[in-house]
Parts: C-alpha cells; structure tokens; sequence
C-alpha cells in the first residue's frame, strides 16, 4: 500500500515536472541544451569535471545553453561578450546567489556575505569588506604578516628537501601551500597562528582545523535532492549535525573575539586584523555577533584553497616548461640578487613574475565557474530568455581557452601579458579568475599578494624538477571535480635551493 501512493506520488510529480518544461519552454525562448530527462533534467549527463563538460556541451549548443539540474534551471554562459552581459550589463539583475539546504544553515539564511542575496544587507557588508578591510592600508599593515609566513614555508622545504647540496628528494607541494594559507589567512582574519614554529597545533588550532573538516563532510552530503525540492522530504538533511557545526564554530569564534576585546581594552592598540577591524567597528556598521562570525568565515572558505590551488597549478606548468620556469628565474636574480630575498615591494620590477601569474590563472582559473549567480527577475540575456531564479554559471575556464579571443588558447605562454596588457581584476571580460561586477572577488588584491609572493619566493631560492625517473611532460594536469579545482594527482616535485642556505631561515 505505502508504496504505491509513492509511486502515484511520483507519477503525479513526474507529471508536474514535465508541465513545468513544457510551460516553461513555451513561454519562454530558452537558451538551446542537452534534452533534458524526467525528473533528473540533465543532472545524470553532466559529466563529475563540470566545467570541461559544459565546455564541451557549448562547442554543440553554442555560448549560451540551457541545463536542468533536476527541475532548476541552469543557464551557462561561456564567451566574453556574454560574461559581459551577466557581469556588467545585466549584473544587477543576477547578482543573487542560490542556496542549497546547507548553504543556507552554514550561512543562517545569507547573514554573511558568499551566500547573501543582493540587497540591503548585501550592500551592507559588501560595504564594509571594501572600505574597512581589503583597503590597500590595511593591505599593507598586513603585508609583514604575509611576509613571514612564506619566509616558513621557505624554511620548512628546505629542511624537508634535503637543504644545500643534498639528496634532492621528492615532496609534495600541497603540504607546503597548504599550511601556508592556513596560517596566512587564520593570521589575517582571526588574528591567530594556531601553529607554533616546529609545526606543532595548539589545542584552539586543532578545534579550528576540525571545524572546517566537518563543515567540509556536511557540505559534501548534499546531491540530487537539492535540485528536485519535491524529493527533498524523502532525503531530510541531519539538522542537529549542522546546528551542532554551527554551534562548535559560534563557540570557538567568540571565544577569539573576547580574546581580542580584552587584549584591545588592556592595550588600548586595536590591531589590523579583520577580527579586530569588526570589532572596533560593530556599532558604525551596525553588524551583529552573527554577521561577524559569518564574515571572518567567509574569508576562511573563499581564501585558503583558491591561493593554495593558483599557486600549485602555476608550480606544475613551471615543471612542466623549463624555459618559463628559467626565466622567471633570471629577472628575479636581476631584480633581488642573490644575497636576498624577494618581497612585495619588488613586485612592480618583477613584469615577468606577474604575467607567469596571469597566466596560470588564466589556464587554471581555482573556480572555473565562478560561484553561481542568480536572477532576481526576468532578464535577456543575449537573445534568449533567463527567467526569475535562473541560476547563471560563467564558465571562465572555457572564455579564458576561447580561440576567438586568445592566440594559441592551449599554450602556457606568458610573454603574451607583455605583448598585450590585460586586467585580471575583472574588468577584461577575457579573463576573470576573480569574477567581474558587482560580486566580484573583495580579495583579489590580497590572493594576487599572496600567489605572487608565493612564486617569487619558491622560484628565487629553488629550481624545481620532475621527480627522478619521470618527465616533465608526464605530469599529470587533470582536474579533480568541485566547486573549487584541485589538482586530482598533488604535485609532487623536486625542489633543489639555489641560495646561500643562511637565507632559509624564518
Ligand atoms: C587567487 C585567489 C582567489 C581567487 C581566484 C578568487 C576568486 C573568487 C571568485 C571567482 C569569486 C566569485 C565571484 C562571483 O560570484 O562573481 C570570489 C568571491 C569571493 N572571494 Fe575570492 N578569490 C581568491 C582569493 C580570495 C581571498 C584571499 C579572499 C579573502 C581572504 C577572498 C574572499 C572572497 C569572498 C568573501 C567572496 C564572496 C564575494 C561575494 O559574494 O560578494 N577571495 N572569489
């Protein structure tokens, strides 16, 4: 009996389903796509690396398709002129994010600034992240902090690489990249390093770090429900599990902040890090304990492993070309010498360093589809309809390989940024590793300090070589599948110091 009013519960459904692409289809003029299926739309074709199958979907169906994730509506751009017209002609329109179930608790209804809909308190935090902490001041207060967290990432390799002249081991990069950011961003945003200088975490640290691996793990658990709402009921998501995370996450926060408050009131200094930025801020900005914690948060989720990736990415294409990797090389001798090491302040020298980076970003986007944008009303976009709550993906991996608009697509050729200057910041439709408009990444600035300090180090005081017995052209580039893209193999290398060793100390 129970099952069949399921069945007829699904028939009915079933039913609705296919009214719904039907009305939907006639009274709109969709973008052409894949012919979407009962229930699942296209869901079960797309292919696990999804911005290599709507790539491949678009050489079909054009720049501009139509997919159906389960009942929703996904409409996928991927040409400049259209991520034009999503990011700047139309991007007020579709400034809205789409939250699944665990977005939506993680974020408790969009109360911070990722998973915010556009609007009021969109405005209002947006606000704050522009005028109070990614300002270039702010920027540079922070900049030691940076410095000396690459000087023990230095450090550290060369210990575990076996120092001057010796075996040349193999490591894996991720490990190094990895700690890094953690501590570069925990230090920017919380105003914490949660490690001491022998690698070992404190007990505050360890809570933090499981923190986001649980997030990580509830995150994980949502699949195809979250695209059909009306097979939600069968699949209810573990709300106390979520409640607790959020709980663990309120707890640890605040107790950092009441860290800070104390030390603020003791000292009478208020420091320059974010946390201590929102603190001192609180009342002219109207933010309450909530917005604080999901903002400090938010810098954890969108600024560790986008840094991290950028930074692995462009080490494999240096493996893999020899000849960028020795040039880098020589204008960094140039510019800093031998006798010191590279910092921020030599960036403006460094023109050859900063194309590597535009380069590897441009082939290796760390969010190849961005984060998905949403429509707030009915808009046109190109000459086809994008209804009220159609979700808008750029696909900026695919624009950033468009053959009409860049020469020699495939090949990791940076010396193309010196023939022709193009923005990364979201201002050249061509490229955008950062998004563009209204979203448009609030870290750029910060990631592209990071990434370039990163590389400039690594490639001043090291050379790098394929482990023995491989080639440089057999390492492996394929992309792990996410919303964030990792190398699916870690990069492993060899890293031989090209220094006086006394400059590997932190
Ligand atoms: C190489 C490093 C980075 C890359 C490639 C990157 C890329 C992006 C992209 C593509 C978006 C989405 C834009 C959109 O929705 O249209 C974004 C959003 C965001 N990023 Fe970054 N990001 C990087 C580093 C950082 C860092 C270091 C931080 C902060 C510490 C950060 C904070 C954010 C935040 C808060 C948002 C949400 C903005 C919003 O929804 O309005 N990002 N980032």
């Amino acid at each position: 009996m129970f099952f069949t009013n399921v069945y007829v519960v699904a028939l009915l459904f079933a039913g609705l389903v296919t009214l719904l692409y039907v009305l939907l289809r006639g009274k709109y003029h969709l973008p052409p796509g894949p012919h979407p299926r009962l229930f699942v739309g296209n869901l079960y074709d797309i292919k696990p690396v999804r911005f290599r199958c709507f790539w491949e979907w678009s050489k079909i169906y054009g720049p501009i398709m139509s997919v159906w994730f389960g009942s929703t509506l996904n409409v996928v751009v991927s040409s400049s002129e259209l991520a034009k017209e999503v990011l700047k002609d139309k991007d007020q329109q579709l400034a809205a994010r789409n939250r699944t179930r665990a977005a939506n608790l993680f974020s408790r209804n969009g109360q911070d600034l990722i998973w915010a809909d556009y609007g009021p308190h969109y405005v209002k935090v947006r606000k704050v992240c522009t005028l109070e902490l990614f300002t270039p001041k702010r920027l540079e207060a922070l900049r030691p902090l940076r410095e000396d967290e690459v000087s023990a990432m230095v450090e550290s390799i060369f210990k575990d690489c076996g120092g001057k002249g010796g075996e040349s081991k193999a490591i894996v990069l991720k490990k190094y990249l990895s700690a890094v950011t953690f501590n570069n961003i925990t230090r920017i945003a919380f105003g914490k390093r949660f490690v001491d200088g022998d690698g070992n975490i404190d007990p505050q640290g360890v809570e933090f770090k499981d923190i986001i691996a649980q997030g990580m793990k509830l995150g994980a658990c949502i699949k195809t429900p979250e695209f059909i709402p009306w097979i939600r009921w069968m699949f209810p998501l573990q709300k106390e599990e979520f409640l607790k995370h959020g709980m663990r996450r309120d707890n640890l926060t605040k107790l950092i902040m009441q860290e800070h408050t104390i030390a603020r009131e003791t000292s009478g200094e208020t420091k320059q890090h974010f946390i201590d930025a929102l603190l001192s801020l609180q009342k002219q900005h109207d933010l309450t304990d909530t917005h604080i914690i999901g903002l400090l948060w938010d810098m954890i989720t969108a600024g560790m492993d986008t840094t991290a990736i950028s930074v692995e990415w462009a080490m494999s294409e240096l493996v893999r070309n020899p000849r960028v990797q020795q040039k880098a090389q020589e204008e960094l001798d140039r510019v800093i010498g031998m006798e010191n090491v590279a910092k921020e302040v030599d960036f403006s020298k460094l023109h050859y360093l900063q194309c590597v980076v535009k380069e590897s970003l441009r082939l290796h986007p760390p969010t190849p589809l961005m984060l998905p944008h949403k429509a707030t009303e009915d808009v046109k976009i190109g000459s086809y309809d994008v209804p009220k709550g159609t979700v808008v993906h750029v696909n900026v991996w695919a624009v950033a390989r468009d053959p009409a608009v860049w020469k020699d697509p495939l090949a990791f050729r940076p010396e193309r940024f010196l023939e022709e200057d193009v923005d990364i910041k979201g201002h050249d439709y061509r490229l955008l590793p950062f998004g563009a408009g209204r979203r448009v990444c609030p870290g750029a600035q910060l990631g592209l300090n990071l990434v370039e300090l990163m590389l400039a180090r690594l490639l001043h005081q090291f050379s790098w070589l394929p482990p023995d017995g491989m080639q440089a052209e057999d390492i492996d580039m394929t992309e792990r599948a996410g919303v964030v893209t990792f190398m699916a193999k870690p990069l492993e290398v060899v890293a031989q110091p090209r220094l006086p060793a006394h400059l590997y100390t932190r």
